[in-house]
């Protein structure tokens, strides 16, 4: 059988003296998509975190291409791309300042002429010269999702609310871009609350609710036929104009 790309083994995360989850468990392969789901301060940014290699887990390790990532350090930091939750922007920067510091923290040097490239692909061509402070929430979180839009990505995705304060076209735009990523062979985790035009063929489902109550120890495929199980009904297809 082959190898998982990315392994959780055994996971615990305490924060604040508090114990958030134990056991989680799962192994994603090239091409593989993980939504992790549950309620606020159930724990998924700090489950992504330590998956980014953020923090150290209270029990257990996460493993990339079978090494432990806390031996693989920068090696493994150059394999993913982590978009956090806070949009991460500084406001003295302007846009396309922003999208260069942005790829520099995944240890990517990028001239002005490619961060506003990602822009433009991100819909913001009309504000790369514009201080963040003069932009809107989602005009920011677009910012910090530019990264998304350079060539080559990384492996692995490690999303957190990609899609919290898009229009309904930035959604469709970053579901496509993401979608692409998974059919040439990259993997994403992400956390999300929305519905999304997200649809992976082969994505499995983590819901730190029930890790909590004790019912679930691990991820969980998802049935292709229902990709987007207990989200709000209604499609990204009704939500645009
Ligand atoms: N730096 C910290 N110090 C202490 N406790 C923290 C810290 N960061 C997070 N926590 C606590 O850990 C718990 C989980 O937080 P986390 O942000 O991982 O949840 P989440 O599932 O991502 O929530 P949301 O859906 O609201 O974004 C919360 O109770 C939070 O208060």
């Amino acid at each position: 059988m082959k190898r998982a790309a990315l392994q959780a083994c055994a996971l615990a995360c305490e924060r604040g003296g508090r114990r958030l989850f134990e056991g989680v468990e799962f192994a994603l392969h090239d091409g593989e998509a993980l939504w992790l789901s549950g309620g606020n301060g159930s724990g998924k940014t700090s489950l992504l975190r330590l998956l980014a290699g953020l923090g150290l887990p209270a029990e257990g390790e996460v493993r990339w291409r079978g090494k432990p990532v806390r031996e693989l350090r920068e090696d493994y930091n150059r394999q993913l791309l982590y978009c956090g939750h806070a949009a991460g922007i500084k406001d003295d920067l302007t846009a396309w300042e922003n999208v260069v510091a942005g790829a520099a923290l995944s240890g990517r040097r990028i001239g002005r002429e490619q961060a506003e490239a990602a822009l433009a692909l991100a819909g913001l061509d009309h504000v790369a010269v514009l201080p963040a402070h003069a932009l809107s929430q989602g005009q920011r979180r677009r910012v910090a999702l530019a990264r998304l839009h350079l060539d080559p990505l990384p492996p692995l995705l490690l999303l957190d609310e990609p899609f919290t304060a898009l229009d309904a076209r930035a959604v469709q735009a970053l579901s496509e871009r993401i979608a692409a990523h998974l059919d040439g062979g990259g993997m994403a985790v992400y956390t999300t609350h929305q519905a999304h035009g997200l649809h992976p063929a082969r994505l499995q489902r983590l819901d730190l609710d029930s890790l909590a109550a004790g019912v679930a120890h691990g991820a969980v495929p998802v049935l292709a036929a229902d990709p987007v199980r207990d989200m709000p009904r209604w499609g990204l297809a009704e939500a645009l104009p």
